[in-house]
């Protein structure tokens, strides 16, 4: 794994298919380093998909994506390990252990993928919840014993637990009430300015957008149809993307940007 590609993820000509139906055709989709990326589409239009064939959890059918420089399908086991230490994922759900309270939780990837001492992986794990806003009395509290926004936060935390270059957050607003939604976009932009993190963000949240990427991708037709800051987009005559921006809701994130 050499790191030393600009790009962090790097996605061409992308083929991905369940049996005959025909998700991606096509594809073209890059992240620089640093950059923080939204990804827009429809319901149903590929996005979790794109994200689970980059993770390297879907295979793709043709075309080639490449993450940290390196060919997905080339991986050795131990790069796929690498690649996994070096990204952070955020699922839907925040896909916290049920049985596990925040700070047990949190400490999981530690266990799992240094020989740090016990004390070390606490005291780190403690670091990470207090990053992403959380008290030291949510430590022993277990997820569903927390609301949906502390879920969300939690789950931040355990994805930054091993100091990723990468994340990847599917959905993080969903869910939330409004005030939560923008306190949680602001978190998101404060870590990967502080942090200088690669952020892969699928949302449904216009907010989202204006709050916290410096691009938004839009996925239609099977494909990226653009890739540009928000207000660029805006003008495009794309017919799903003027429907997005310009409607009632489009209209009204972008005057509270
Ligand atoms: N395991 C699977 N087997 C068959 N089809 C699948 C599978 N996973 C996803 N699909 C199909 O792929 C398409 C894209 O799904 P995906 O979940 O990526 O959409 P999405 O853009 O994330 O949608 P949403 O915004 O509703 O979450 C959908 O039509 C879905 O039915």
């Amino acid at each position: 794994m050499t790191g030393r590609s600009e790009f962090v993820i790097e996605v061409e000509g992308l083929l991905t298919a369940f049996g005959d139906r025909v998700i991606h055709q096509d594809l073209d989709l890059t992240l620089e380093r640093g950059e923080v990326l939204g990804v827009v589409g429809g319901s149903g239009s590929g996005k979790t998909v794109l994200l689970n064939t980059v993770l390297g959890l879907k295979t793709a059918d043709g075309g080639t994506v490449r993450l940290f420089g390196k060919d997905v399908s080339e991986m050795t086991k131990e790069e796929h390990a690498e690649a996994e230490r070096r990204s952070g994922v955020l699922f839907q759900q925040g896909a916290l252990f049920s049985a596990l309270t925040v700070i047990e939780n949190v400490s999981s990837p530690l266990i799992e993928h240094t020989r740090l001492s016990r004390d070390t992986i606490r005291e780190l794990a403690e670091l990470k919840i207090a990053m992403v806003g959380l008290g030291p009395e949510s430590h022993h509290l277990k997820p569903a014993e927390l609301s949906g926004g502390m879920k969300k936060r939690a789950g931040l935390a355990r994805a930054l637990a091993l100091d990723p270059e990468l994340l990847f957050l599917d959905e993080p607003t969903a869910g939330l009430d409004p005030i939560g939604a923008a306190a949680f976009d602001e978190l998101i932009r404060t870590l990967s300015d502080d942090l200088h993190l690669s952020i892969f963000m699928i949302t449904h949240d216009l907010d989202s957008l204006y709050a916290v990427c410096d691009n938004v991708a839009v996925l239609a037709d099977k494909k990226v149809v653009e890739k540009a800051p928000v207000q660029e987009l805006e003008k495009s005559d794309h017919p799903w993307i003027q429907e997005y921006f310009l409607g009632p809701r489009g209209r009204a994130a972008a005057r509270a940007a």
